[in-house]
């Protein structure tokens, strides 16, 4: 057996998202969100499911916070629903909303928990929606005006500040991929959207700094990991660009101030042309105090001309895969951190979502997720290793604290180390919520 020790202060988390939380969807006042549009429209998600309900965390915050103060996290990482606070997006400002989140800040701090807060995980008011959404310059400046609030009304309590949650999601997967809100399929479209994107996390930086706000700031990209199936290097350019289109392409504008040539050429080829005013470039690469870095899986790629976006193929290599079918690749988060030191340096690096899908039910009041477990226990080894090696690494924060809405698959997938009954809303802790309390009690685990 050997043991897995982390540095002494070493922080240790639990991540969640409004909408796939909250519930409570047309309560305080709270506007009408891209994903309250796309989950009702047929066909989008599975079994037709909908975050009117969720885990109704608007009303059982109280017990989900006694729940982390039983697990013993530092920090818990949630993020704010926009249309909660500006129901139309901008302008009037719901009080209710603002109410809501004193009430589960307060909480947190009242039992030592540090909140981690996510100014936008998704839910884009639809209001702005209809004025063009993110591929609309304008939307960036209510972007601007919401992080503003925020920061005004929370400084003091919250000093921990995410700008954008997976910006590869909310630009391609959103709209270009087109499996999640508000699901077009365009890839001018989703690129430009990149861009605006990456203008709101500078501009919100900037505006964080100008208040001279107490506390930190960063974003947090999703990563992925191909390994080349040989070292032709058709191979490892193939897996490069796409490991690029989550790293690189968010990444160098926020370090280096300049898009990945190689990636803009692909893109060029693609026939795609991105409009960047005078000055974006200088607005995006606004220092940032921390890097959250989402991972889940990783695979075996070769070069496939033609194939897809990117030309590469997956090569299958029979790895073990959790219940939504990604495979288990603990390599690839060691990969990915030790490749963003060697690009940007000894940037702090919050694990702000790692986690996998089980979907164990209950016996007997208990949940036996010994594969969830498992993959803890693999990625936070690779983790050390990445910490061996010099990543600094500030924290870990799993995903999730939950189960919850999970996007285009509804409630069919499980990412919790607590259970959810949907119908009747019990929590049920899982023995990976056990698992995860020791190893946070020791700040060390058996493997
Ligand atoms: N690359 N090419 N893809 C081609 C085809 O893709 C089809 C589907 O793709 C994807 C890619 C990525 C995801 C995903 C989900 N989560 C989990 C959430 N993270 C934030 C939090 O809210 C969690 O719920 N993280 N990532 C889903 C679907």
């Amino acid at each position: 057996m050997t043991i897995i020790q982390f540095p002494k202060d070493m922080k240790w988390g639990t991540a969640t998202a409004s909408y796939q939380i909250e519930g409570a969807a047309k309560e305080g006042g709270r506007g009408i969100s891209i994903w309250d549009t796309f989950s009702k429209t047929p066909g989008k998600v599975v079994n037709g499911d909908n975050g009117d309900v969720a885990c109704d965390s608007y009303h059982r915050y109280e017990e989900d916070v006694e729940m982390m103060k039983d697990l013993g996290i530092d920090v818990y990482r949630f993020s704010v629903a926009w249309p909660r606070i500006f129901p139309d997006g901008t302008g009037k400002v719901n009080q209710e909303g603002l109410d809501y989140y004193h009430r589960l800040v307060d909480k947190l701090l009242a039992n030592g928990i540090e909140p981690m807060c996510t100014l936008y995980h998704w839910d884009l008011p639809q209001a702005l929606q209809d004025k063009g959404g993110w591929n609309n310059r304008e939307t960036i400046d209510a972007f601007v005006e919401y992080a503003t609030l925020m920061f005004n009304e929370f400084s003091g309590k919250i000093n921990k500040w995410l700008t954008l949650n997976e910006p590869w999601c909310i630009s391609f997967l959103s709209n270009y991929i087109g499996v999640h809100a508000p699901g077009n399929q365009d890839l001018q479209l989703a690129t430009q959207i990149s861009h605006h994107l990456l203008v709101a996390h500078g501009k919100s930086v900037q505006k964080f700094r100008e208040l001279n706000i107490d506390g930190e700031i960063g974003f947090a990209p999703n990563t992925t990991w191909l390994e080349p199936f040989s070292n032709r290097q058709e191979d490892i350019d193939a897996c490069n660009r796409e490991i690029g289109w989550y790293i690189e392409w968010f990444m160098d504008p926020v370090f280096k101030g300049t898009y990945p040539s190689f990636m803009v050429d692909w893109f060029k080829k693609k026939g795609v042309e991105l409009v960047i005013e005078d000055g974006d470039m200088e607005i995006i690469s606004q220092p940032v105090d921390f890097l959250g870095i989402n991972y889940y899986t990783g695979h075996i790629a070769r070069y496939k001309e033609n194939e897809g976006l990117l030309d590469w193929e997956l090569v299958e290599m029979n790895y073990d895969r959790t219940d939504i079918g990604w495979p288990i690749f603990p390599d690839g988060l060691y990969n990915v951190l030790t490749r963003i030191k060697e690009s940007y340096g000894d940037v702090p690096i919050y694990i702000t979502e790692n986690g996998s899908c089980y979907n164990d039910e209950p016996e007997n009041g208990r949940v036996h997720d010994t594969g969830r477990i498992s993959y803890l226990e693999q990625h936070l080894t690779a983790l050390s290793r990445a910490i061996a090696s010099g990543v600094n690494i500030k924290g870990y924060i799993t995903w999730s604290l939950m189960d919850n809405f999970e996007w285009a698959e509804g409630y069919t997938m499980r990412f919790g180390i607590v259970h959810v009954n949907y119908r009747t809303l019990e929590r049920t802790k899982k023995d990976s919520f056990y698992w995860y309390k020791q190893t946070i009690a020791n700040n060390w685990f058996e493997s």
